[in-house]
């Protein structure tokens, strides 16, 4: 499999990659350089310089995944690659720390003048009274987005004796609270704060939060840092704000359009402190981005679960442990039950039994649903688009939980109901890691989900079963294994023969029409 590193990173995430995958690293490639050569390769990384727009999408027909060495996925169109089933992770975390203290570094440079000084001083002047500064303790600080960054600011500010506040719906009181925050609305904090700093996520609902209306309404002297995203604030109207000594000044490091542009009105201004993107510019952070995007990048390439898509619920890393030897199990239950099912799927109920209902089964549900998709559907169905896809066909999903278990401590059960009726398979871990389906539609069975299956209810009389082994050995089939499973109450029982190949039409004929044979299928679980 090949990889496209289309923006700098770190050596040592590329080592990470190449130890397994092709890897080729073209810099600073146009939008139709990269659409030309993008369909050779099934991953991408970038940072933030590369637009990942709909058409390049469009034009990799390989790609299974893009990976952001950074946090900010704004440059890649993710809803297209959704659509597409194409997996897109970041690296979280390993900038945080880097754009925490650059921030900081912004923050102390703004109040002190500290660039101005530095221009002044390389011009020969020594203009101490015109750069006077002012001091941040004992001033407030109103924190746009308390996430990971956010926060980190807020602990550097407190301990630098600032009060702080912040504006993020999405987190509890209660965390603001411990780290020492109170959380207000918008317009209070823009009442009272003498420094703003923005950590959002640059989305439909922020950009350009920060226009002419909010700048007009911060309180007058007002200092303002971005860090963040440069879409979030209206430049044009900060430009006007700073010019009108509305605001005392600004320091920022990201903008609308990177590259700055040389008519940016923000560069004509003195009371500005600008750095071109340098947020996450650090060694520790290059590397531990870089590190981070390969061990992504290689486990979506290996059809592994991904903790850092962006693209997908995401997954902690405890639950995961708990849930991936069930993975491969979920899936080939949904495709057993597609396959066994008779008519048109309108509900999958997926139930868990035992401790396993104790902790958060979304993925495992996936699992099911892209095990029922994929073998009706052209398209490939992965955990990204599995969602989406099966929403669109009107299949309603249902989680059933619950912690009682009768001879499994841990049961998964699929009920696929349709026009004509119901579809039940069940299945557990034997040991720590091998799956088994162990009931279908009330038999008992102890079936190693893989390969081709010859599935037959019958009546429970002597001789039938031979009679089908005959006719498969009759035609060259072999049977690699075979059991029988029954139900005590309706005097039936079910076979399931494992078998080396497909089994021509003409002889599943002449398998059902066995006498005592109630029904055939024969189903290949190796998936897609
Ligand atoms: N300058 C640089 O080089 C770097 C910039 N960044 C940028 O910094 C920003 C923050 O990154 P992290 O802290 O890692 O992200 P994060 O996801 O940990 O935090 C974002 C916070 O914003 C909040 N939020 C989201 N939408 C909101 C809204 N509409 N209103 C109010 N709050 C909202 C979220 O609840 C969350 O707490 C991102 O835009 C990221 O791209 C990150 C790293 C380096
Ligand atoms: O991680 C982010 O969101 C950043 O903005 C860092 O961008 P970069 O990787 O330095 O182009």
């Amino acid at each position: 499999m090949k990889i496209l590193v289309a923006d700098p990173v770190s050596e040592k995430g590329i080592a990470l990659l190449q130890k397994e995958f092709a890897v080729d690293i073209q810099l600073q490639l146009s939008p139709d350089e990269l659409m030309a050569i993008i369909g050779q390769y099934d991953a991408l990384v970038v940072r933030s310089e590369t637009k990942v727009t709909a058409p390049i999408i469009e034009a990799a027909e390989r790609l299974k995944v893009i990976g952001r060495a950074g946090v900010g996925v704004d440059n890649i169109d993710v809803e297209t690659a959704t659509k597409k089933g194409i997996i897109v992770l970041n690296a979280p975390e390993g900038n945080t720390m880097a754009a925490t203290e650059h921030t900081v570094a912004m923050l102390l440079a703004l109040s002190r003048n500290i660039p101005q000084a530095y221009a002044s001083m390389k011009a020969g002047k020594w203009e101490r009274s015109k750069l006077m500064g002012v001091e941040v303790r004992g001033k407030t600080l109103g924190v746009f987005g308390l996430g990971r960054i956010g926060a980190g600011v807020a602990k550097r500010a407190i301990a630098m004796e600032m009060n702080v506040m912040a504006y993020d719906p999405y987190i509890s009181a209660h965390q603001a609270k411990s780290l020492g925050v109170e959380l207000a609305e918008i317009d209070e904090i823009l009442a009272v704060a003498d420094f703003v700093t923005l950590h959002l996520p640059l989305t439909v609902e922020t950009r350009h939060l920060f226009n002419a209306d909010r700048l007009a309404k911060l309180k007058p002297g007002a200092r303002l840092v971005n860090c963040a995203r440069g879409g979030i604030i209206d430049e044009a109207a900060l430009a006007a704000a700073l010019a009108a000594g509305k605001l005392a000044g600004a320091a920022i490091d990201v903008f609308g359009k990177e590259p700055i542009e040389a008519d940016n009105p923000l560069l004509a201004l003195d009371n500005v402190v600008l750095t071109p993107h340098l947020g996450a510019s650090t060694a520790e952070a290059q590397i531990g981005v870089a590190v981070d995007v390969a061990v992504g990048i290689s486990a979506a390439l290996k059809g592994e679960p991904v903790t850092t898509a962006v693209n997908m619920a995401p997954i902690p890393r405890h639950v995961l442990d708990i849930i991936k030897p069930y993975l491969t199990l979920a899936e080939k239950m949904g495709c057993l039950a597609v396959h066994l099912a008779e008519g048109r799927i309108s509900e999958l109920q997926v139930e868990y039994n035992g401790e396993i209902s104790g902790i958060d089964t979304k993925m495992l549900t996936t699992a099911v649903v892209k095990g029922v998709l994929n073998p009706i559907l052209q398209e490939r169905v992965n955990f990204v688009n599995a969602p989406g896809i099966v929403k669109t066909r009107g299949i309603k999903i249902r989680e059933v939980k619950s912690k009682d278990t009768t001879h499994f401590a841990n049961l998964i059960t699929v009920r696929a109901a349709t026009d004509k009726g119901e579809t039940v398979v069940a299945g557990a871990l034997f040991g720590k890691e091998e799956g088994r389906i162990v009931i279908i539609d009330g038999y008992r069975v102890d079936v190693e989900p893989k390969g081709w299956l010859l599935i037959g209810p019958h009546i429970d009389k002597p001789g039938i079963v031979g009679k089908v082994g005959t006719a498969l050995g009759d035609n060259n089939i072999n049977i690699v294994s075979m059991q029988v499973g029954r139900t005590v109450t309706t005097g039936t029982s079910i076979m399931v023969m494992a078998v080396e190949q497909d089994i021509p039409t003409p002889i599943m004929l002449k398998i059902k029409a066995v006498d005592g044979i109630l029904d055939a299928k024969l189903v290949n679980l190796c998936g897609k």
